[in-house]
C-alpha cells in the first residue's frame, strides 16, 4: 500500500442547502462534499468544489466495506436482546436489573408512564443515548449525567438507520448482560458518592418495532421514510463517509428525546461532529431541552487511544498501532500551540499527515505476518460549530481537528492470534481534538 502525497484531498463542496429539515417522504439530497484523489475507485456525485487546501493521505484504493452485511431479523433480535432479569413474583411489575432499582423499558408508553409524575414532581430527568457494549466513556456520561440530574435515564438501542447498508450492523457489539452489570456497579458507586444528585433510574431498551412504527427503517440514501436531516453539518466529514449516517443519529435521538423528555441529554466528545449536528437539532427544532451537555473523551490510559465499542475488532496487532490517529492529533495540536505562523491548514495538518505516514513506513517495513496496515480517510481542521473546513484558525473561535482512519483486517494471521471481534474485520476509528480559543 502507498500513501499518496497529493496536494487536493480536501474540497469543500457549495452545499445545496444549508438549512436543517424535518422531511416525511422525502428523497435525501446529500451532495458530496470531498473530493477524492483521482485515483480513487469509488465514484462520487458530482460537486462544486474550491481549492481548499488539502490533505492528502489517501491511498489509490478507497474500499468502504464494513465488516457485513446487516440483515433487518438480525437487528430485531439484537434489539429485543433477552435479559436474564425477568420480573419475579414479588417484583413491582416491570423488570429491573438484578439487585437495583433501575428499571428495564422496553416500551414507548412504559417509559411514558415512568416520565409523567417526575414532571409533576419537578423532578430533572437526563438522558444518556447509547448503543450498548459500554465502557468506561459511557459510564463517564452516566457520572456527569448523575451529578446534575435527579433521575438518569440510559437508553441501549442499535439503531439500524444509522447504519449504511455494507457497514458493520449485523455484527456491531451486544453485551447486554456485561452491560446490566457494569450499570448496577456504577449505580452502587453513585450511591456511595454524596456528590451525586441522581442515580440511574432507568435503562431504555427498546425494540425496533418500539422506535420505527412503521417498519424496519430504511438504510439507502433514497429509502422513503419519515426522516431528520441535519444539514450542512451531516453531509461532511463522517456524513461524506456515511452518507445515512447522521440523518439516522438524527432521526433516533429526537425520537429519545421525544419519548423520554429529558432536561439535559449527554453526549461524548469522542463522536464530536455528533454533538454538532444534535445541538442544531435541539436548537433549530425547538426541542425542550435545557442543555446538551458535551463530556470529554475518556482515553486508554496508558497510549491515549478514544475508548469506542468498536475496538474490540481490532484483536492484538491492530490494537499495538491504533493510536496512530490519536497521536497524529496530538501533532498537530502541538503544531497550532507552537505559533501564529502554524495556525494554518496545512502547518498543522501537515504535522499530522507526517506522523500518519512514517507509522506506515515503519509498518511497511515489517513482514505480512507482522504489519498493520491502515488507510486514512480523512484529517480535518474545521470550524467548532458548522464543521466546514478552515484554512487558517481564528485563534479567538478555535477549532476542532478531527479525523478517520480505516485499519485493514491482518493479511497473515499467525496461529492462534486474535484478531479480534467478529473475526478482526476492516475497522474505522475516529478521534478528535479541539483547539480551545485563545
Ligand atoms: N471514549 C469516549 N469518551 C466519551 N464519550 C464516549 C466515548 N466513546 C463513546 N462515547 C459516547 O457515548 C455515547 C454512545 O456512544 P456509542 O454507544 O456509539 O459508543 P461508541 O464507543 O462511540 O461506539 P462506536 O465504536 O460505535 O463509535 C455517544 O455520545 C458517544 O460519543
Ligand atoms: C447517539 C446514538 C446513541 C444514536 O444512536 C449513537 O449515535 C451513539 O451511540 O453515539
Ligand atoms: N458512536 C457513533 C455511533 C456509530 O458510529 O454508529
Amino acid at each position: 500500500m502507498r500513501m499518496q502525497s497529493t496536494n487536493a484531498l480536501f474540497r469543500r463542496a457549495t452545499l445545496s442547502s444549508s438549512t436543517s429539515t424535518l422531511s416525511i417522504v422525502r428523497r435525501s439530497t446529500l451532495t458530496a462534499t470531498r473530493g477524492f484523489s483521482s485515483t480513487s475507485t469509488t465514484p462520487r456525485t458530482s460537486a462544486t468544489t474550491n481549492s481548499s487546501a488539502a490533505l492528502p493521505l489517501r491511498t489509490p484504493t478507497r474500499t468502504r466495506q464494513f465488516p457485513t452485511t446487516a440483515t433487518p431479523s438480525t437487528t430485531r433480535t439484537m434489539a429485543s436482546a433477552a435479559c436474564s432479569t425477568s420480573p419475579s413474583s414479588s417484583s413491582p411489575g416491570y423488570e429491573k436489573i438484578p439487585n437495583t432499582s433501575i428499571r428495564i423499558l422496553r416500551t414507548v408508553s412504559s417509559v411514558r408512564r415512568f416520565r409523567k409524575p417526575l414532571t409533576l414532581d419537578s423532578r430533572s430527568v437526563a438522558l444518556v443515548p447509547t448503543m450498548g457494549a459500554l465502557h468506561a466513556g459511557h459510564l463517564s456520561l452516566i457520572r456527569a449525567a448523575a451529578r446534575d440530574n435527579h433521575h438518569v435515564i440510559v437508553s441501549i438501542y442499535v439503531n439500524p438507520a444509522q447504519f449504511g447498508v455494507r457497514e458493520d450492523l449485523g455484527s456491531y457489539p451486544v453485551t447486554w448482560e456485561a452491560d446490566c452489570e457494569a450499570l448496577a456497579k456504577l449505580d452502587r458507586e453513585l450511591a456511595d458518592d454524596g456528590e451525586n444528585l441522581g442515580r440511574i433510574s432507568a435503562v431504555f431498551a427498546p425494540t425496533t418495532g418500539e422506535m420505527y412504527p412503521a417498519g424496519f427503517p430504511g438504510q439507502e440514501l433514497d429509502s422513503k421514510g419519515s426522516f431528520v436531516t441535519i444539514t450542512p453539518v451531516g453531509e461532511v466529514l463522517e456524513g461524506a463517509s456515511r452518507p445515512t449516517f447522521f440523518r439516522g443519529v438524527a432521526t433516533v435521538c429526537m425520537k429519545l428525546f421525544n419519548v423520554c423528555q429529558p432536561d439535559r441529554v449527554y453526549f461524548g466528545q469522542k463522536d464530536v461532529q455528533q454533538t454538532v449536528v444534535i445541538k442544531r437539532l435541539v436548537e433549530d427544532f425547538l426541542m425542550p431541552i435545557e442543555q446538551v451537555v458535551i463530556v470529554p473523551t475518556a482515553r486508554d490510559q496508558e497510549d491515549g487511544l478514544a475508548l469506542s465499542s468498536r475496538n474490540v475488532y481490532l484483536g492484538e496487532r491492530r490494537r499495538k498501532v491504533a493510536n496512530v490517529l490519536y497521536r497524529a492529533l496530538k501533532a498537530a495540536e502541538e503544531a497550532y500551540a507552537a505559533g501564529e505562523g502554524k495556525r494554518d491548514r496545512v502547518g498543522v495538518l501537515g504535522a499530522a499527515q507526517k506522523v500518519m505516514e512514517e507509522t506506515l513506513a515503519e509498518q511497511m517495513k515489517l513482514s505480512p505476518s507482522e504489519r498493520v496496515k491502515f488507510e486514512v480517510d480523512y484529517l480535518s481542521l474545521a470550524d467548532p460549530d458548522t464543521m466546514l473546513e478552515l484554512e487558517t484558525v481564528d485563534t479567538k473561535k478555535g477549532g476542532i481537528l478531527s479525523g478517520a482512519v480505516r485499519f485493514l483486517p491482518v493479511e497473515e494471521p499467525k496461529e492462534g492470534e486474535d484478531l479480534g471481534h467478529s473475526g478482526g474485520p476492516l475497522v474505522r476509528l475516529i478521534d478528535n481534538i479541539i483547539l480551545p480559543p485563545k
